[in-house]
């Protein structure tokens, strides 16, 4: 058995998948949680005396999250208090079974835990999306949800900060897939270790530069409990692709999922190319590139009868729209303020989508 490359004098038992070094249990972890460290030092993520969310799924990655990041906070006196979020997308047999790894993480690391449903604050569980619109499409309904759930989330718990257990490799797969679709404004900022959640409270990924395979051998190797069974619905078709192309590319040379990223926080937007402008959506008021966010526009589609409203281009969107204000003025459909049917401006159906308000206020701590 070779000895630890750390030269500690106990065998090495793994090969990191970064380094290629070969090291011993101690010698792993002391790596992996000092590269967190100098991540979350060198970007100076977080100041101390504040109060950090972390988006728990259940999943390898948040789970190695917050283990390390209490783990750190301990020995490195970060001042950080640690709680974590969940988001109940309401995907039986997934979801509910993922929650209750959470539930035993916030026992294990004494975190307090808040958890938000879709049917809450939407209305909607996946379950009932994905019989309206099919499995095709219902990612985009459940990331788009998501992240508007997070940030909900963060706002009501009041935190200074909302940490996902974002990794190398999902940053990897996403400069990739900004490539390969030429979005411009998504590939500048898809690297980016903090980001505007629109709320003002940053997002942060402090495990952008991990492995996913090093997550996987430290939650194993720490005997650490999560949930790693597959979204029962279909997955993300595009992300599918790269995912493969990264994984196929790693295979030949590891040190590809570094350069991707390197390749992506260093490519610089032309100023020439038209960039989207930010400002805030006018039913909900949360950050958005459009007039309407996409989040709204999926509820509207949803609550009409019409779940494929805010499936494609935006410019779909607005055509769809005008299509249907046309259709409903021509038959007579529209019956004004009582008309919960009609997509005509003026109507109730184009007033604020407000979040089922009175749960929010119930959920507030
Ligand atoms: N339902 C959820 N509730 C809270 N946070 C979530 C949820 N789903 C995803 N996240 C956050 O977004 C990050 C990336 O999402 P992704 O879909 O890759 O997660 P996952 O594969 O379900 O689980 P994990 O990334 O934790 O292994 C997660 O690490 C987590 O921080």
């Amino acid at each position: 058995m070779p000895s630890c490359s750390a030269k500690c004098g106990r065998n090495a038992i793994l090969k990191r998948p970064k380094t290629s070094d070969v090291l011993c249990k101690e010698c792993f972890f002391e790596a992996f949680e000092n590269e967190v460290h100098f991540t979350i030092t060198r970007a100076k993520l977080f100041t101390p005396n504040t109060t950090v969310a972390i988006a728990a799924s259940g999943g390898k990655d948040s789970t190695v999250l917050a283990y390390v990041l209490k783990l750190l906070n301990e020995k490195y006196d970060y001042r950080l208090k640690l709680l974590l979020l969940s988001i109940d997308e309401g995907i039986t047999g997934y979801r509910d079974d993922s929650l209750d790894t959470v539930k035993q993480n916030r026992d294990d690391y004494e975190m307090s835990l808040k958890i938000l449903s879709y049917k809450d604050l939407y209305g909607w569980t996946m379950d009932e999306i994905v019989a309206e619109i099919g499995r095709k499409n219902n990612c985009t309904f459940c990331g788009v949800f998501r992240r508007q759930a997070l940030d909900r989330g963060a706002n009501l718990l009041k935190v200074d900060y909302l940490a996902t257990g974002h990794n190398a490799d999902d940053i990897a797969e996403t400069v990739l897939m900004n490539i390969l679709r030429g979005d411009l404004a998504r590939l500048s900022r898809c690297t980016s270790i903090i980001t505007d959640s629109g709320d003002g409270i940053p997002r942060v990924k402090p495990l952008k530069y991990c492995y996913e395979k090093e997550i996987v051998m430290y939650a194993y190797f720490r005997k650490l409990v999560y949930f790693s069974t597959e979204c029962v619905f279909a997955p993300n078709a595009y992300r599918g692709h790269a995912r493969v192309l990264l994984k196929d590319l790693e295979k030949i040379d590891p040190t590809v999922i570094m350069n991707i990223i390197h390749s992506g926080e260093t490519m610089k937007v032309s100023e020439t190319s038209k960039m989207p402008k930010l400002t805030n959506c006018t039913r909900c008021g949360y950050v958005s590139s459009q007039e309407i966010c996409k989040a709204c526009v999926l509820l509207e589609g949803l609550n009409k009868g019409l779940p494929r409203l805010g499936i494609g281009k935006s410019s779909k969107v607005k055509r769809l729209l005008k299509e249907n204000e046309e259709k409903n003025k021509s038959s007579g459909i529209c019956r004004g303020e009582e008309d919960k049917t009609c997509l005509c401006s003026g109507t109730d159906s184009m007033k604020p989508v407000k979040i089922n308000e009175l749960v929010l206020k119930e959920l507030r701590i």
